[in-house]
């Protein structure tokens, strides 16, 4: 089997990409978050309260025929950004871009943190981490890969996330057709449950390339690159009128300020994101100090390779046995 999803940006800032999934009989459609640094599956539903939902779509297993109570088992989870949700669980047939689970564990919603409301264009997650990160209990659930994996014609999925566009997420296969040139691979540390690796080092605008082993986790739920200090700092230096601001909590900049363009490794392979994907977001619509897509993940204790970086490149997460992870120019 194989499967294809469209990535569709949810604000004119890529803060987030959602991918329609069905899930249910007859089929429920949901705008999800394909997330590979998360391991639940949950959803707004018919049990999250009308005050909490704000123009989301709604998973209601009731009208699902296919739809079966996961007796006595709850989640509860929290995210890097302080996001959180908690509530039961039910089993149910879900899609994605064709390609069917049936019996997924679907998390049904019975809170969720203001920010979550506030994401109108967001219907809830689909964690590809690996499944011993998954928050149900008393027992642990599969991720939407793992059920999928054994019907895969292959043991991927890919990421193609693009800047201000509609990309692709591929499960089963990989497209030739959406990379340029060979896939560098390097080694997944399965353990604790992230697609965490290294990255062989960076560069800054044309400046030599600093070869260092810098591990993170490629996390498709996160919008920006968090790198240690002592890069970001040697990024920003090259920044007219940049400054780390304990007010907007990360370095921001003039918005008219020419940035370099930043380039990591993969291997021997090379990767240049460009200066636009690191001009984030204006800090509010009117004004002229913009906040950066590259920040310190000095209080994170992780390094995460966010979307920033990895709409940079084609990525695939390869479920075999050992882990690893692909980077392709595009
Ligand atoms: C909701 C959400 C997901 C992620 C990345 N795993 N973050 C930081 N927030």
């Amino acid at each position: 089997d194989t499967g294809s999803a469209a990535a569709i940006p949810i604000n004119e800032v890529d803060i987030a990409y959602v991918t329609p999934v069905t899930v249910g009989t007859p089929p429920q459609t949901l705008m999800l978050d394909l997330d590979t640094g998360s391991s639940d599956l949950w959803v707004f539903s018919s049990l999250t309260p009308s005050s909490q939902i704000r123009g989301q779509e709604i998973y209601t297993p009731t009208k699902s025929s296919t739809s079966q109570l996961l007796n006595g088992h709850t989640w509860s989870i929290r995210y890097g950004d302080g996001s959180s949700s908690r509530g039961t669980v039910f089993t149910d047939n879900f899609t994605i871009g064709g390609l069917e689970v049936k019996s997924q564990a679907v998390q049904t919603a019975q809170e969720v943190s203001s920010s979550f409301t506030q994401e109108q264009s967001l219907d809830g997650l689909v964690g590809l981490g690996f499944s011993t990160l998954n928050t149900v209990r008393p027992s642990s659930q599969l991720t939407f890969f793992d059920n999928a994996r054994p019907n895969l014609d292959e043991e991927v999925f890919t990421a193609d996330l693009k800047y201000h566009a509609t990309g692709t997420y591929d499960f089963g296969f990989i497209d030739s057709k959406k990379h340029n040139g060979t896939i560098t691979y390097t080694p997944v540390q399965p353990s604790p449950g992230y697609w965490t690796h290294s990255l062989s080092g960076y560069s800054v605008g044309s400046g030599a390339f600093q070869s260092s082993q810098i591990s993170g986790i490629s996390d498709t739920g996160t919008t920006l690159l968090y790198l240690p200090t002592a890069i970001v700092t040697a990024y920003y230096r090259q920044v007219q009128g940049a400054q780390n601001s304990q007010y907007y909590g990360g370095y921001v900049f003039p918005c008219a300020s020419t940035l370099p363009t930043f380039t990591f490794g993969i291997e021997g392979a090379r990767f240049t994101i460009p200066a636009s994907y690191i001009n984030y977001t204006r800090i509010s619509p009117t004004s002229t100090t913009c906040y950066g897509g590259l920040q310190s993940s000095s209080g994170l204790g992780i390094n995460i390779f966010g979307d920033v970086a990895l709409k940079a490149a084609f990525v695939v997460f390869s479920g075999t046995n050992p882990p690893r992870i692909g980077f392709a120019p595009k």
